[in-house]
């Protein structure tokens, strides 16, 4: 029987992307959700890595990714939700749009694709099932800036404990936290010297430290319910 492919949403960039091609490197078969289409998605298809375009802002959106994810797949080894809207909030007549947006992306999508992506985890040959969410510091924390985003990550962070305990003992749910992990395009100098020392490790370490996250959370087969801090010891500044 051949193993069932890993489904990392938002996969076509960054973090996402990183793990892909490293769970793709550990011998997995994945699956990426992509919203844009753009040239980089050619070399992760090189690869072997079935892209499917997904529009989490809306409900119809997320139900017909599901519609295409299951006309391509009979089983998951595994479901990272990465995928993730990193807005800041607004003051003007958009507040509302903005935080339902962030909601669906963050909360509405994993929820549903959780609830009826089940059978694909359960049709899983292999002996463990994993869902992952990535979550972010701030959702224990707040944000001044992005209060919308920490609080639909906090969201996730809570759906984590819920779905762990439904979905135990055939599959397990947890979460990552990160805090910085890998700056933006524009993001200067002073920026990153000031990211830095938010944490006690004083370093933006890169996308291979998320990658070492989930394959210890793949790989472990008896945690679940938890949220892995990936933070270098924000908590300790
Ligand atoms: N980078 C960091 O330092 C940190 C990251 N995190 C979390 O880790 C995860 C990965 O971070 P990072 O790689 O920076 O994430 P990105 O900002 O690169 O976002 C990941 C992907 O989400 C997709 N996405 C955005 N909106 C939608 C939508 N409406 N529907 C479907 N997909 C959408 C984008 O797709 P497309 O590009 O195709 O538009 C994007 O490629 C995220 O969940 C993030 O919140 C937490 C703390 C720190
Ligand atoms: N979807 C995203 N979420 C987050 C990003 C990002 O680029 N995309 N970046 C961060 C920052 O690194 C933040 O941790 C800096 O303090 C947070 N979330």
């Amino acid at each position: 029987m051949s193993a069932s492919p890993i489904l990392i949403t938002g996969g076509a960039q960054r973090l996402g992307r990183h793990c892909a091609e490293r769970l793709v490197d550990d011998g997995h078969p994945v699956i990426i959700s992509y919203h844009r289409e753009r040239d980089e998605l050619e070399a992760l298809r090189a690869r072997g890595i079935v892209t499917l375009q997904a529009d989490f802002a809306s409900e119809a959106g997320i139900q017909d990714f599901l519609v295409r994810l299951r006309a391509e797949t009979s089983s998951l080894r595994a479901i990272v939700h990465n995928a993730s809207d990193w807005a800041p909030d607004t003051t003007d007549d958009d507040a509302g749009e903005n935080f339902e947006r962030l909601f669906r992306v963050h909360m509405l999508a994993p929820y549903l694709i959780n609830l009826h992506a089940r059978d694909l985890l359960e049709a899983c040959g292999e002996p463990m099932r994993d869902i992952v969410h990535m979550t972010d510091y701030v959702a224990r924390k707040g944000s001044r800036k992005h209060a919308a985003y920490a609080a639909t990550k906090a969201g996730l962070e809570n759906l984590t404990l819920s779905f762990a305990a439904m979905y135990a003992p055939s599959i397990q749910v947890n979460a990552i936290a990160p805090a910085m992990i890998m700056l933006n395009e524009g993001d200067d100098q002073a920026y990153a010297e000031k990211a830095r020392a938010k944490s006690a490790m004083g370093l933006i370490p890169g996308p291979g430290v998320i990658h070492q996250s989930l394959r210890y959370l793949l790989d472990n087969r008896y945690v679940t319910g938890i949220t892995l801090p990936v933070d270098g010891g924000r908590h300790l500044r």
